[in-house]
């Protein structure tokens, strides 16, 4: 018998949303779920470990992904390449785990093209005033550095469309709840259970 393949689920959404926060709260609660380590050209944060948070490159090295097909999709996002490493994800679709990617806008709706099956999950804001006091919270960013976040983030809101479900992201927990009640469905659909049970009506009249 073939192994039934995993479902993809790519969690996107405006950039300050709460996408990493929600993502790690996910982890304990979905231990089945593989997360996808990106390739990224951005220096390591302090604590951060090579091949754990990312694969940290040199701008060279991640060109060289580009040309060899290695990337799912990739981004440029605040002057630093970013990008899914395609062979891991197709390798543990294929071995019937399901896979998620924590990835911003752009990336999401390459990997649309290519995997149209996916389950595409924004992460939205209570409000765009939330947005904002949560990006001015992160800390360091200047009054018009942002300007431009929010410029961004309204501009990705309007992709919002090409997703299957907007998750909203009041409190962590919630859209932790939500996200597993998604999958949770999803799995259910695929199953086709309507298929399996479907003898029931024949033997009911
Ligand atoms: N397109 C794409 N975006 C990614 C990938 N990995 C991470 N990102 C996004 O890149 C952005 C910046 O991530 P990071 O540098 O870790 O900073 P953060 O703003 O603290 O999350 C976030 O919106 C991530 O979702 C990837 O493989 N592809
Ligand atoms: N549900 C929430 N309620 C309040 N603050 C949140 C919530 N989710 C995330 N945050 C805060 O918002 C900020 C941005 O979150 P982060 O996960 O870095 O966003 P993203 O990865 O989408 O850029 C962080 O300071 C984080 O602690």
């Amino acid at each position: 018998m073939t192994q039934d393949r995993g479902l993809l689920l790519v969690l996107s959404g405006p950039s300050g949303v709460g996408k990493g926060t929600v993502c790690a709260a996910l982890r304990p609660r979905m231990e089945e779920l593989v997360y996808s380590v990106s390739a990224t050209t951005r220096t390591p944060r302090e604590g951060e470990i090579d091949g754990v948070n990312y694969f940290f490159r040199t701008r060279s090295e991640f060109e060289s992904m580009i040309e060899n097909d290695e990337l799912l999709e990739w981004a440029e996002y605040v002057g630093n390449f970013y990008g899914t490493p395609r062979k891991f994800v197709e390798d543990t679709l294929a071995s019937g785990r399901d896979v998620i990617l924590e990835i911003e806008v752009q990336g999401a709706l390459q990997v649309k093209e290519k995997f149209p099956e996916g389950i595409f999950l924004f992460l939205a804001p209570p409000d765009l005033k939330e947005l904002r006091s949560r990006i001015t919270g992160r800390g360091t960013e200047t009054e018009e550095s942002i300007r431009n976040r929010m410029m961004v983030a309204k501009a990705e809101i309007e992709l919002m469309d090409h997703y299957n479900y907007v998750v909203v992201n009041d409190e962590v927990d919630k859209a932790c709840e939500r996200i597993q009640a998604i999958v949770t469905a999803e799995h259910l659909k695929k199953e086709r259970q309507i298929e399996k049970y479907r003898h029931w009506i024949k033997e009911v009249f």
